[in-house]
């Protein structure tokens, strides 16, 4: 069976200074995870919070935080994330760290273990660390990592249709420039984790704008 079709709403769309209850707001919608953008103004040109606001925001919330860390030392992150209770823990496969080590620290502290790739990075980079089953998702990003409100790549969805091939049952995540426009095409690749900002946020009818993403995944799935 495919993997079910989960939506994970990016608050770096949303009103920083409201988190909590921007995070409510997209949970009551119908949302199945949290995506939080960690940026550190090195890996990306762009800084957004840290462990610290994740810690913050779980008091006020039990979904599922799925962190996205465009962080240039994603090894510091492994600990302070974990005690601050985040759930998933994606690293940029392209930093000089050892992925695998990243993974199994990741796995260790209780949470899941990603691996997102940039556009210019080939599927080929994740394929041993998937070979060895120490990878619980792939991030395959549809923009440039550091700023929301971007424009979906379609070319990245044959990257996406390789991954989906030969890994049937992992999580496969796209981000960047998801909507009603562009959702069709990333969830006949096979992604069934959808990452979405601007259209989520953006929308006067955000159950409606998540159940548009979500109904996609499901009945490509079929
Ligand atoms: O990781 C990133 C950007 O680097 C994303 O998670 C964006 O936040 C997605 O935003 P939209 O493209 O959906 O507005
Ligand atoms: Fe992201």
């Amino acid at each position: 069976m495919a993997p079910a079709a989960i939506v994970s709403p990016s608050l770096l769309a949303s009103d920083f200074a409201r988190m909590a209850d921007e995070a409510k707001k997209v949970i009551d919608g119908g949302a199945d995870w949290l995506h939080l953008d960690i940026m550190d103004g090195h890996f990306v040109p762009n800084l957004t919070f840290g462990a610290p606001v994740v810690k913050c925001l779980a008091k006020h919330t039990d979904a599922f935080l799925d962190c996205h860390l465009m962080v240039t030392n994603p090894g510091d992150y492994v600990e302070p994330l974990k005690d601050a209770g985040a759930h998933m823990f994606t690293f940029h496969i392209e930093v000089d760290e050892d992925a695998a080590v990243l993974c199994d620290r990741a796995r260790a502290a209780g949470m899941k273990a990603g691996v997102a790739l940039k556009p210019g990075t080939p599927a080929e980079a994740v394929h041993a660390i998937c070979d060895a089953g120490k990878v619980d998702m792939v991030l395959v990003m549809t923009v440039e990592p550091g700023f929301g409100g971007q424009k979906f790549q379609p070319e990245m969805m044959p990257k996406v249709k390789a991954l989906r091939e030969r890994y049937p049952q992992i999580d496969i995540q796209v981000d960047g420039g998801l909507g009603p426009a562009t959702i069709e095409a990333a969830a006949t690749a096979g992604a069934n984790v959808i990452v979405a900002g601007s259209s989520v946020f953006g929308s006067d009818d955000v159950p409606k704008a998540i159940a548009v993403l979500k109904d996609a995944v499901t009945a490509a799935a079929k």
